[in-house]
């Protein structure tokens, strides 16, 4: 780096002159600010409001253990005014003219950092930043206060609009606590007026605050309060019902967390009953710190592999941010990621072990989910490879049971101990359980590309455990199969006039003997059949030219293979087809065969292929009737 100097602003002489300015702050504007950027939308006012009347009730219950406190909204639709009262502690005069009216200034934080009071009341407190009242302003335009304090008795009255200076004068009240009045923006006079608005915006920050809270004197409470997942011991039916009556879907599996270390967490979660959860968002949890609703959406706590759970959490250690609308990121949030990730992962451990019905009804729901997410998390590929059940020639097997049914017998001349054949492809599967059905190995049918992904890689996981075994298609292409598989011997290439006769520039043919008693086996080159499909777009002009040139850079690098077509000598319409001409009617139904074979093994035949197909028709109609 180059050695240069720090070189002062000032004269190298003593200043002529020296001007000291205050610090301007446009108060005003710092509110249109925080109304604009901090919060993000401007019902946060309610939830800044229920916090402060919140501290000051339980501040009062600190010092009176038998008082109970509430919180009451007021609507004055004529006036466009909302009201939110407490009974709560109050404010002194003085504590009034500082809190109040100093952004950034708050007794609850202070209170909070030293520690004042019995430990649990300081606990409860919600306030840290000392700038909510101000989020205030976000609906109204002017404030007013009028606050008695529970002690001294002293009343204040406080007013404040964004423009003006703050107003404190004596004020009247004959009861403890404290009336905080919005005076509402024209925009937002609904909250003055209608009761069902504010009751939501009430329910979406303080339904599970345990103070009661009711709107305009009636009786019943807005927020239900109740929170089966806070309480030591949960009775689980409860726990399972409020939380389909608050997610609005029913759990397929409830738990519960009580956890104490390295983190205080309390809560609950479940597997969800959607499908595709995650595809349009990461997946994301009900969170409250003290009880209030922080976010119903936050993301980030819970690991990715999990995105069919959901639930609800209580992280009193955790930092809101300042919006409250988030989890500040700081070690403690890291804390409680990790801790889920295990968590949730041991929960399943359990539950395959204890109530494996239970398990496997969930893996059979969230297949896609589960299986993708093992491709990833190796624990969880561990569990899967016990208990996930793959599809297979012989029923529903679990990966050990395949590596058992696979092993090869000491006959086989195959180097490898155990090898696994599967199927990727639909169309194959009738026909495969056929072939597979005199043999002991199972044929796993991977019919969802994840699972041929998970099934690679629990072979994978199986040899770097030091076992020898091979995972192979299960098709004549694939060492072994012809041979293990068909038990078939001497597989050779047809002779080339029947190479012409029943094969084509896409199929090819081979002859051989096997111990099935069918005369014409074929398998389907997929990446053949898909070459085609794009020769046939690319003729039509259906494709845009540069995903045409990435299709044909594609298989430039790698020819697509021929349908495979093999007759089995053994059978005799072949064998005594062979030993005739191609000219023969029996050559032509062995041609009828070959064709069968194709379109069992799925091809759809193409025009060639079904005039041929007339021309034998025709050929042994004729040859039948001339013999008659
Ligand atoms: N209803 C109330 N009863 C008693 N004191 C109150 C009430 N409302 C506000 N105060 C006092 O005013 C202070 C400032 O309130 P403000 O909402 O601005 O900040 P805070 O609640 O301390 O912190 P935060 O910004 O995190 O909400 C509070 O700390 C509290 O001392």
């Amino acid at each position: 780096m180059d050695d240069h100097r720090l070189e002062s602003f000032a004269e190298d002489t003593a200043p002529t002159w020296v001007k000291r300015l205050p610090f301007q702050v446009d108060v005003a504007g710092i509110i249109r600010l925080m109304g604009r950027s901090l919060y993000s939308r401007p019902d946060a006012a309610i939830r800044e409001l229920i916090q402060n009347a919140h501290d000051g009730v339980m501040r009062r219950r600190a010092q009176d253990l038998q008082y109970q406190g509430r919180i009451d909204f007021y609507q004055y639709p004529r006036e466009g005014v909302v009201e939110v009262a407490d009974d709560g502690v109050g404010l002194t005069r003085e504590e009034a003219e500082k809190y109040l009216g100093t952004l950034g200034s708050g007794l609850s934080g202070l209170l909070r950092g030293q520690g004042e009071g019995t430990g649990e009341s300081v606990g409860h407190l919600i306030g840290e930043f000392g700038i909510g009242l101000f989020s205030a302003f976000l609906l109204a335009d002017r404030v007013e206060i009028c606050t008695r304090h529970c002690v001294t008795g002293e009343v204040t009255r406080w007013e404040a609009g964004p423009e003006a200076d703050i107003i404190v004068t004596p004020g009247k009240r004959e009861t403890p606590g404290t009336t905080v009045r919005l005076y509402l923006k024209p925009e937002h006079r609904a909250f003055a007026e209608d009761e069902e608005l504010l009751e939501r915006a009430i329910r979406e920050y303080a339904e599970f605050l345990p103070l009661p809270i009711h709107i305009n004197g009636k009786q019943h409470r807005v927020n239900v309060g109740t929170a089966t997942w806070l309480e030591p011991t949960p009775d689980m039916g409860a726990l399972e019902l409020e939380l389909e009556s608050y997610f609005g879907e029913t759990p397929l599996d409830v738990f519960a967390i009580r956890q104490e270390k390295p983190v205080v967490i309390r809560g609950a979660l479940y597997v969800t009953p959607q499908r595709t959860p995650g595809f349009t968002d990461a997946p994301a949890l009900t969170v409250t710190v003290r009880r209030m609703i922080i976010s119903r959406k936050l993301h980030g706590l819970l690991p990715d592999w999990a995105s069919f759970v959901r639930g609800v959490l209580e992280l009193s250690e955790c930092s809101p941010t300042t919006s409250r609308e988030d989890l500040v990121r700081d070690t403690t949030f890291y804390l409680v990621r990790d801790f889920l990730d295990r968590f949730i992962l041991e929960h399943f451990q359990n539950l395959a072990t204890e109530a494996p019905a239970r398990w496997q009804s969930l893996i059979a729901w969230h297949r896609y989910l589960l299986a993708g997410a093992a491709l990833e998390v190796v624990p969880l590929r561990y569990l899967l490879r016990d208990t996930y059940r793959f599809i297979t020639s012989r029923g529903e097997m679990t990966f050990p049971e395949i590596m058992k049914a696979s092993t090869c017998d000491g006959f086989s001349e195959d180097v490898y101990e155990t090898v696994i054949w599967y199927n990727p492809s639909r169309h194959l599967e009738a026909w495969l359980n056929e072939v597979f059905a005199e043999h002991p190995a199972p044929c796993v049918h991977t019919l969802r590309s994840f699972e041929e992904a998970l099934l690679a890689l629990m072979v994978a996981d199986a040899v770097s455990d030091g076992k020898w075994v091979d995972f192979r298609v299960a098709g004549p292409g694939s060492p072994g199969f012809a041979s293990s598989i068909l038990g078939m011997r001497e597989l050779t290439d047809a002779p080339p006039e029947w190479q012409d006769f029943l094969g084509t520039d896409r199929i090819h043919v081979s002859v051989g003997e096997y111990s099935k008693s069918i005369p014409v086996l074929a398998f389907l080159s997929e990446r053949s059949e898909l070459h085609r499909t794009f020769e046939v777009l690319q003729k039509q002009g259906a494709m845009p030219v540069g995903f045409q040139r990435l299709i044909s850079a594609h298989f430039q690098q790698d020819t697509p293979q021929p349908h495979e077509v093999i007759l089995n000598r053994r059978h005799p319409i072949v064998d005594r087809a062979l030993s005739q001409s191609v000219r023969s009617p029996l050559a032509s139904v062995l041609r009828l065969l070959v064709n069968k074979a194709l379109q069992t093994a799925g091809l759809v035949l193409d025009a060639t292929l079904r005039e041929r197909e007339q021309d034998d028709l025709s050929w042994i109609e004729e040859a039948l009737w001339g013999q008659s």
